[in-house]
């Protein structure tokens, strides 16, 4: 069978790969079918007992009676729920579009195919085929277009914008891809915090001009009323393409570089934590295409910047502020001299978020959510309501039994939430 007009591919005896929901822990075994190339049973990865300590391997060396195989993020394989042998067979025909599959699953084979095909060369695939269909130069396996997802770091999950031709235009592809990919990420238990940034020059040139102004400009309805109710709609739906990244439980930090113009600012104000580079500005510019911004910054950003008067005169008057004051006023924690310096800074803080107690950290987001939205009063209520199932974690003695032996977070290691 030729596959991409390349090589001879035997898809019988070489393709078939199952994992398997091994036990409920970080256990897993890949097993290659048909008698061929590889089997790798993470029990021996792991050791005996598969301890948790062994999850924060980055790849393992297996050996087994068809020879060695190098296993990357081998504890990541234990969750992934069963993937049959037909669905493993159509993936490496089609990676991106494989039936059957999650992008979880899609992604995790494609880890273990790359890692797998030099040793073995079970697939002929000339390099370039390969990472262009996994697209992993641009990200990898995913099933959006406006969304690069990648995991660069164990726990961390980075979403780029990534329309970098358009300057990350938010089309409508966009508004519902975002809502997707942070209802997935909310209930990722291999995700503690989120790195958000654009691809190319800039962050994002906000709303699409071309592809949303038949949404905006030409409302459906017979009459007054239905038109309006339609754009109510409407408006409510793009609102939640931001709401979700608030409602997410797992902290987002976002990276700003270039220009943040208009929805980007509705997005931005939506995160947990903001970063920007030297060269950033950023740009309510609803008021230009006259319009009142209607997807969050008019309500975030008066509780992210302290002084209304400030926020007022940039929503009002459209005008550019650049990385210095955004940083003086409270818009960004901290300015970068590049992209690079950026994103490596990014995702270092997002390792140290990572490193910590999930329940810790998603009740204290969730927290100072509701408490920015309440009185004091509320706030502490909820608070209280909120610790007293939460305190009986088995996180806090771990960390605090952590603490008291001067061990970083880093080597304590805490249950899936
Ligand atoms: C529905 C929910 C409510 C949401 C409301 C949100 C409102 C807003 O976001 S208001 C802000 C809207 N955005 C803008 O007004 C920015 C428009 N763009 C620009 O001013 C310039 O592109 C910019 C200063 C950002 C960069 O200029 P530069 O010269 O460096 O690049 P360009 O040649 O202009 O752009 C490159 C290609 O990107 C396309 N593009 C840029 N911005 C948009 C956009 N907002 N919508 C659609 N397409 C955009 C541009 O057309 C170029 O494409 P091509 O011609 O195919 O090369």
């Amino acid at each position: 069978m030729r596959v991409k007009g390349c090589f001879i591919v035997d898809l019988l005896s070489v393709v078939g790969l199952i994992i398997d929901r091994y036990d409920t822990h970080h256990r897993g075994v890949i097993r290659k079918l048909h008698n061929h190339v590889c089997f790798v049973n993470s029990r021996a990865v792991m050791g005996e007992e598969g301890r948790a300590e062994n999850t924060t391997l980055r790849s393992a060396s297996v050996e087994d009676q068809w020879g060695r195989c190098e296993v990357p993020y081998p504890h990541l394989l234990g969750p992934w729920l069963e993937i049959n042998s037909e669905a493993a067979e159509s993936f490496v025909l089609s990676p991106s579009k494989a039936p059957g599959l999650c992008r979880g699953q899609r992604a995790m084979l494609s880890v273990i195919f790359r890692s797998a095909l030099p040793k073995y060369g079970w697939l002929r695939l000339p390099a370039q085929t390969w990472v262009r269909t996994m697209s992993s130069s641009d990200g990898p396996a995913s099933p959006f277009t406006t969304l690069a997802i990648s995991r660069p770091a164990e726990s961390v999950t980075h979403v780029q914008l990534h329309r970098p031709k358009k300057l990350n235009a938010m089309n409508k592809t966009f508004w519902r891809e975002m809502v997707e990919c942070f209802n997935e990420i909310a209930e990722d238990q291999d995700c503690r915090v989120v790195v958000v940034s654009g691809a190319g020059k800039i962050f994002t040139a906000g709303i699409d001009l071309m592809d949303m102004a038949g949404d905006m400009l030409q409302p459906e309805g017979d009459d007054t009323a239905r038109i309006s109710w339609n754009i109510k709609k409407l408006i409510t739906k793009y609102q939640e393409t931001f709401s979700v990244i608030e409602k997410c439980p797992k902290p987002v930090v976002v990276a700003v570089h270039g220009a943040c113009i208009g929805g980007g600012v509705d997005l931005i104000t939506a995160c947990d934590i903001r970063l920007c580079t030297q060269d950033a500005w950023f740009q309510v510019k609803e008021v230009d295409i006259g319009l009142a911004a209607d997807v969050g910054t008019l309500q975030r950003l008066p509780k992210v910047i302290g002084s209304r008067s400030l926020v007022n005169e940039l929503a009002l008057t459209a005008r550019k502020m650049y990385a210095d004051e955004a940083k003086s006023s409270g818009l960004v924690s901290r300015v970068f001299p590049d992209k690079e310096a950026m994103i490596a800074g990014a995702l270092e803080m997002a390792g140290e978020i990572a490193a910590r107690s999930p329940v810790a950290v998603q009740g204290t987001k969730l927290n100072l959510v509701y408490s920015r939205d309440h009185s004091v009063a509320e706030g502490l209520h909820y608070m209280a309501t909120w610790n007293m199932s939460m305190l009986q974690t088995q996180d806090v003695m771990k960390s605090a039994q952590a603490v008291m032996e001067k061990k970083s977070p880093k080597e304590t290691v805490f249950s899936k939430l």
